[in-house]
This record gives structure tokens, sequence and C-alpha cells, in this order.
């Protein structure tokens, strides 16, 4: 089977973590879900390598990520090795599209989209980010996303309902 990357983009707050977390288990023999090193904790909804921002930038000057970025004070990286023959899906920053555009043949972008009064009020019901934070976040613009073959997905609806609609998109990568 070819190599393929699913990236997965979308605003803070969108359920990038939730979508991914609902089909790990059913998939976790078909598909590499990568885990991404991160500067700070992880919450609950993720599954990554929490490192501190020493380690961090070390890692980053031996040239260990295909791709890293900063969001919200926060270093966000994905490890070369980390990526493996087969199916992955990576969560990424939409800035980084390219880093992987250029490395792989097969790469899907998955842009994860809600109204901002639902991002409004995930984010409040995190409770991870102050009042301001989250302002911040709500009136953060996007410029258009370059991406080779870009997917749009819609996150409205109930966790169940999107997980059945996820899937869908999924088993069409995956045998596209
Ligand atoms: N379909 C859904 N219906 C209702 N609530 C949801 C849904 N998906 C996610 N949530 C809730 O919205 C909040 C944000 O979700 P999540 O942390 O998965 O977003 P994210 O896109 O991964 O954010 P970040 O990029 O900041 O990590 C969480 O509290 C989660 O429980």
């Amino acid at each position: 089977m070819d190599d393929k990357i699913i990236l997965i983009i979308g605003p803070s707050g969108v359920g990038k973590d939730t979508l991914l977390k609902s089909i790990k288990k059913e998939y976790k023999d078909r598909v590499n879900f990568v885990r991404r090193y991160i500067s700070r904790i992880p919450d609950k909804n993720e599954d990554n390598f929490f490192i501190e921002e020493s380690a961090f930038s070390i890692l980053q000057t031996n040239n260990f990520f295909i791709s890293s970025w900063q969001a919200h004070e926060n270093s966000y990286g994905i490890s070369k090795t980390s990526i493996k023959k087969g199916v992955n899906i990576i969560s990424i920053s939409r800035s980084k599209i390219k880093d992987f555009e250029e490395n792989y043949e097969k790469v899907f972008t998955v842009n994860i989209s809600v109204k901002r009064e639902v991002l409004k009020s995930r984010l409040e019901k995190r409770g991870r980010e102050t009042k301001v934070e989250i302002e911040k976040r709500l009136n953060r613009s996007y410029d258009k996303i370059e991406a080779r073959n870009l997917i749009e997905f819609d996150n409205s609806f109930s966790e169940e309902e999107s997980k059945k609609e996820f899937i869908k998109l999924l088993e069409k990568i995956i045998n596209n």
C-alpha cells in the first residue's frame, strides 16, 4: 500500500483531538495516529508527548522534526521517525502543510470547522484558556488554505454524528 498522510487542521477548540480520540480504538491497527511533541501539559483529550521548552529546542536544533511550529505560546513538533508505512493521521498547524507535501506524494488535508458560536461554547466548556485567550482565539482571522488535496469537514454536530461522518471520510481516503 502507498503511504498516505492525512493532515488534520482547524482552529483551536474545533474538536480535532476529540474526533481523533473517538476513532482511535477502531482504527489503531490500520492507521498510525502520530503523536506530537508539545511544550505544555496535554489535556485529557490528547495523547501527545509533553517535553520542556529547553528539550524541544535541542531536538529542533538537531533536526529531529519533519515539522515544528509555535501556537498560543507553545511549541509543537512532529518527529521524522514517527511517520510509518501505510496511513498516518497528524493534527498540525495549517501553516505547515507544505512540510508534508514536500516529503510525501499522497497528502490529504482535512479542514475541520464549526460556526463561531459553537467554537465559543466548546472553548468555554473545555475551560483550558482564560476568557481573554478565548476571545483572542475567536477573533483570529485565517488566510485561504493552500493544499494539494483539501477536504472540508463540518464538525458542528454531536460527537456521535461527527464520528460517523469522519469514519465515512476516512474510509474514502484509505480506499482511494
Ligand atoms: N462534536 C462535539 N460536540 C460537543 N462538544 C465537543 C465536540 N467535539 C469536541 N467537543 C468539546 O470541545 C472542546 C474542544 O475540543 P478539542 O480539545 O478536541 O479541540 P481541538 O481542536 O483539539 O483543540 P486544540 O487545537 O486547542 O487542541 C472539548 O471540551 C471537547 O470535549
